[in-house]
């Protein structure tokens, strides 16, 4: 069996950190677990959305012999996280449907000489399926070469998960082809029930004491969390948002802060956010009503072409006026790292509470002050649900299908709920037993009464929607979802 030489203990990780990664210090928790990465454990990350998880596995494969093979669902993330490790000169590449025949021939070739110059290789689930993919790791593994697996969204691997992947069960295949290859899973969004799940399908759990597991909570302190009422008789979506949005360009334009501004060289409205809709329709017409408010904003969906999507995403990533705002649906989520989202808003309630959690985390990863709102109507309520249970019956396993069943009706009980503090709320979804110390960073937490009073007069009542129900009003077909705004995916 090939045993790996793994790293000297005199590795001056801090060196690396501030050499490679141009980073003055690790946040809490890095450090041990690239430590733990090092001294070749299996390791388990749960860290909320921003925590950094990404580095925890990029800087080891920089400092290890060998290479790293990095899985990852969705390619936005892969081709991001490969340009921004090319841009800190390491050798980062992606075997995936976006390269040119020409690269993908240099990257086997790379692989067949069993000593890869590639340090990190993001690859799909898809292809860790793939013989010829699997012939070329055999040969780097008899070499001593195959330093790690990372396992990214890992939430994928489980039929509990709101993401559920075929593919990703498969990776269990690792573990019984190169069994002393270590695997460091990593996730945002895991309930009790996915982490063993995960851990079981990789194998993990065999070796208890190789593994380690790190948990850092799921808790955002700096996202401002509120769900606002509303119903399609009175909607009061648009005017609600552009009054909001409106009212924070004035406090922009307050003497001392416009001053900052200036001397930063920034706009009044660069105040730089996401809407999260469903249907691709309502993504463009919206975007569009934003427009005619004098708003810069702009769609994003999955049948816009890729030029499109590199055109809107780079413009807006670089703070270009016209560009401050992104409407989109799904399609726009995991892997977007722009670190000065000032706000998430879901226009109409998305299909699950880890959906929900995932999408609101791309707001303020610069740790400052960042707002989600999720717009909440029981008419979208009864309508997300026939989707779900469509969808449930059309193409999930029955596991998978409840899961997302059960992951909707959590998210349906928190916005109907007004007595509990939303932070509280969703740590407690995700198995956490520590309250956070949410202070006023939530609707709840800031004026209960309010909270209250809202939810009392924006909704409609449950005879109406009883009543309209009965007459078919909100089957499936009434709001045109992007279902499969995970195309994105590598199919
Ligand atoms: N020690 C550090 N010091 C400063 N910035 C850091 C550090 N570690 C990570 N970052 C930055 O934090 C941001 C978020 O990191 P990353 O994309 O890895 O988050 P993540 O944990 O994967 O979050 P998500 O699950 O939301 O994708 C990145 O811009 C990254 O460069």
């Amino acid at each position: 069996m090939p045993t790996l030489s793994r790293t000297p203990s005199y590795v001056d990780i801090d060196f690396t950190l501030k050499g490679q990664f141009g980073k003055s210090s690790f946040r809490p928790q890095q450090r041990e677990i690239i430590n733990a990465a090092l001294g070749g454990k299996d390791i388990f990350v749960q860290a909320a959305t921003s925590f950094g998880k990404s580095l925890c596995f990029q800087l080891p494969a920089v400092i290890d012999n060998g290479i790293t093979i990095v899985v990852s669902p969705l390619l936005s993330l892969m081709m991001n996280q490969v340009e921004a490790l090319r841009a800190s000169s390491i050798n980062a590449n992606t075997l995936s449907s976006q390269i040119s025949p020409l690269e993908r021939d240099r990257i086997y070739k790379d692989l067949q000489s069993g000593h890869p110059r590639t340090r990190l290789l993001y690859v799909t689930p898809e292809l860790c399926s793939q013989l010829r993919f699997r012939d070329k790791l055999h040969v780097v593994y008899k070499q001593h070469e195959l330093a790690r697996i990372v396992v990214d969204e890992a939430h994928c691997i489980s039929e509990w998960g709101h993401d559920f992947r075929r593919d990703f069960k498969l990776l269990s295949w690792f573990r019984d082809a190169f069994p002393e290859v270590p695997i460091m899973c990593l996730t945002a969004t895991a309930n009790d029930q996915v982490r063993r799940d995960v851990l079981a399908t990789l194998g993990l759990n065999k070796t208890p004491d190789r593994l380690e597991i790190f948990a850092t909570g799921a808790f955002r302190p700096n996202l401002h969390i509120e769900v606002r009422f509303t119903k399609d008789e009175d909607d009061m979506r648009l005017s609600n948002f552009v009054a909001w949005l409106r009212s924070v360009y004035d406090r922009r334009r307050q003497e001392t802060r416009l001053s900052e501004l200036r001397e930063a060289g920034e706009r009044v409205e660069n105040v730089p956010g996401v809407i999260y809709t469903i249907s691709r329709d309502e993504c463009e017409s919206l975007a569009s009503q934003l427009r005619k408010e004098g708003i810069g904003a702009r769609h994003f969906h999955a049948k816009l072409s890729t030029k499109e999507k590199e055109e809107v995403l780079g413009n807006w990533v670089n703070n270009v006026p016209g560009y401050d705002v992104i409407v989109a649906t799904t399609a726009f989520g995991m892997g977007i790292d722009k670190n000065n989202v000032r706000f998430v808003v879901h226009w109409r309630i998305p299909k699950s509470f880890e959906g929900y959690y995932q999408e609101a985390g791309r707001a303020g990863r610069d740790g400052n002050a960042a707002y989600c709102f999720l717009y909440y109507s029981r008419e979208d309520m009864e309508r997300i649900t026939n989707f779900v249970s469509r969808d449930r019956s059309r193409d999930s396993t029955q596991k998978n299908g409840q899961a997302r069943v059960r992951s909707l009706h959590r998210l349906i009980e928190y916005c109907e709920t007004t007595n509990e503090c939303r932070h509280a709320a969703i740590t407690s979804y995700f198995g956490e037993k520590e309250r956070p110390a949410c202070e006023d960073a939530c609707d709840f937490h800031k004026d209960a009464q309010d909270l209250q009073q809202r939810y009392l007069r924006g909704l409609a009542s449950d005879e109406y929607i009883c009543t309209q129900r009965e007459l078919g009003d909100f089957q499936v077909g009434a709001l045109d979802y992007d279902e499969y705004a995970w195309d994105d995916y590598n199919h």
